[in-house]
């Protein structure tokens, strides 16, 4: 149980309480304590029982989870995601009562997590309706766990009508509600139908871009494909969770619940992550698959370091993140030549770039700056995504699009949310996209988008490879 004696609580409530202006009814009052550890896990299973919506975070070296559960305040943009999105925080942050005495552990206090459209142009399927344009959850509790400590979050809205006595009650029950966690069984996942939608037809259409590219109307089209899968019975979204942890390093592991729906992945790609003033970007484009053995493992590597083809993609992607960060940045440091990002099921190029973020810009400026990279839409952006919008089969929602959080003390970090599927009960549609270029083979891109799907199709029940 959190820490905190009820004089102490009821005195915090009585500051809020008094603090609520004459034209307001509420006040969020958000309260964070130290707690000894638990299991960001457990109490993502524990709290299905009590609410809809969840969300899931951890970083790639597995310094930072965070654990959401409910919503006490939703952030949804309706036209410009990024400006109404970064207004509407510092409107809640503004307005809300913050009791953190850890401002220096990041993503504790009031903190929003959300994720958004990847192309808000695109016409909108029946398949993502549960997902909005952009949508931000700031949870009724939270657990941060940063390194080895775990902090608890409780946000809840105070009334003006409300007693003291009744609003320090409903904190302590909701806290006790949520805090205590469930252990969850191992579920054997059944595929029932595995259904490729029309490959054919998706490297037809990866054909038609590198003839657009033989032309000159762009230079880089990301094309990306999806494969509908069903199960026997209701996946559990808590195991999916631990097989990717188990099965997936190198990768941030994320999940939204959004109206019975999960958006759900492993993926290995930053767009931004803001700390204080730092700011990290990564490159990451250029594929190849692992070898079987070490020797194997290096030649395909050492291959994958002095491929034309892949080299061009990952340069498009360096080009822009670097135009853009420019802008934002002093002290940019970007290394001339890309490294190997090696995962479970393949290997990527990568290149990490560094800044210190301007005072006059935030992470959603950065976001808005650098989404979509080329290493999801392309070089040019708008010729590409107009390409996208018109020729490709999917409709790609929040995959391909940045996922992730703010805190109230300028630290946030936003991945790139592929190597992903939306789950829907007993259904899921898992996507893949790949860069096509001039020369690409539509046969070897295929194969490129089917390995990518692997991480989540191997802990869906799906055959390991
Ligand atoms: C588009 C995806 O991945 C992107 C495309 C890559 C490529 O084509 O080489 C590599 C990494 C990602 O930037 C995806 O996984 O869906
Ligand atoms: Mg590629």
């Amino acid at each position: 149980m959190i820490d905190i004696q009820m004089k102490e609580l009821e005195e915090k409530i009585a500051a809020v309480k008094h603090s609520i202006g004459q034209n307001e009814s509420s006040k969020l009052f958000s309260l964070t304590k130290k707690i000894e550890n638990k299991d960001p896990l457990l109490i993502f299973e524990g709290a299905k029982q009590f609410v809809k919506d969840r969300f899931y975070w951890k970083n790639p070296n597995r310094t930072l989870a965070i654990t959401g559960v409910g919503s006490v305040q939703t952030l949804i943009a309706e036209n410009n995601r990024f400006q109404e999105t970064e207004n509407l925080w510092k409107q809640a942050v503004k307005n809300a009562w913050i009791d953190n005495p850890y401002t220096m552990v990041p993503a504790t206090g009031l903190v929003a997590f959300g994720g958004m459209d990847f192309d808000p142009l695109e016409a909108k399927t029946e398949l993502w309706k549960k997902f909005e344009l952009s949508k931000f959850y700031i949870p009724e509790l939270m657990l941060t766990t940063y390194h080895s400590d775990s902090y608890v979050t409780v946000n809840i809205l105070i009334n003006k009508e409300e007693t003291i006595d009744e609003a320090a009650t409903r904190l302590r029950k909701n806290t006790q509600k949520f805090i205590t966690g469930k252990t969850f069984g191992v579920q054997h996942i059944e595929i029932k139908r595995n259904r490729v939608i029309e490959p054919e037809k998706w490297k037809e259409t990866v054909k038609e871009a590198t003839k657009e590219m033989k032309e000159k109307r762009a230079e880089k089209i990301v094309l990306a494909r999806e494969v509908r899968l069903s199960f026997t019975e209701e996946i559990n979204i808590t195991q999916v969770l631990e097989e990717l942890h188990h099965t997936q390093a190198n990768s941030y592991i994320f999940a939204f619940e959004s109206g019975g729906d999960c958006f759900i992945g492993a993926t290995p790609e930053r767009i931004v992550k803001v700390e204080k003033n730092n700011l990290l970007s990564t490159c990451l484009a250029g594929t190849a698959p692992r070898g079987k053995t070490k020797e194997e493992d290096e030649q395909i590597g050492y291959e994958l370091l002095h491929d034309k083809k892949n080299r061009d993609e990952h340069e498009f992607v360096v080009k822009m993140i670097k135009e853009a960060v420019l802008k934002t940045c002093t002290d940019v440091n970007i290394p001339n030549e890309p490294v190997l990002h090696p995962l479970k099921n393949l290997q990527h190029l990568y290149t990490p770039v560094t800044g210190t973020l301007k005072d006059e810009y935030s992470i959603f400026d950065c976001l808005k700056d650098l989404h979509p990279t080329p290493a999801l839409g392309g070089t040019p952006t708008e010729d590409s995504l107009a390409y996208i919008r018109e020729h490709e089969l999917l409709d790609r929602g929040w995959y391909g699009a940045p996922i992730g959080w703010v805190d109230s003390n300028q630290n946030g970090e936003f991945a790139v949310a592929i190597r992903s599927g939306l789950i829907q009960g007993d259904e899921a549609s898992l996507f893949a996209g790949c860069g096509v270029l001039a020369d690409s083979d539509p046969e070897m891109e295929f194969e490129e988008t089917r390995i990518k799907m692997l991480p989540m199709l191997n802990v869906l029940g799906g055959k390991q490879e």
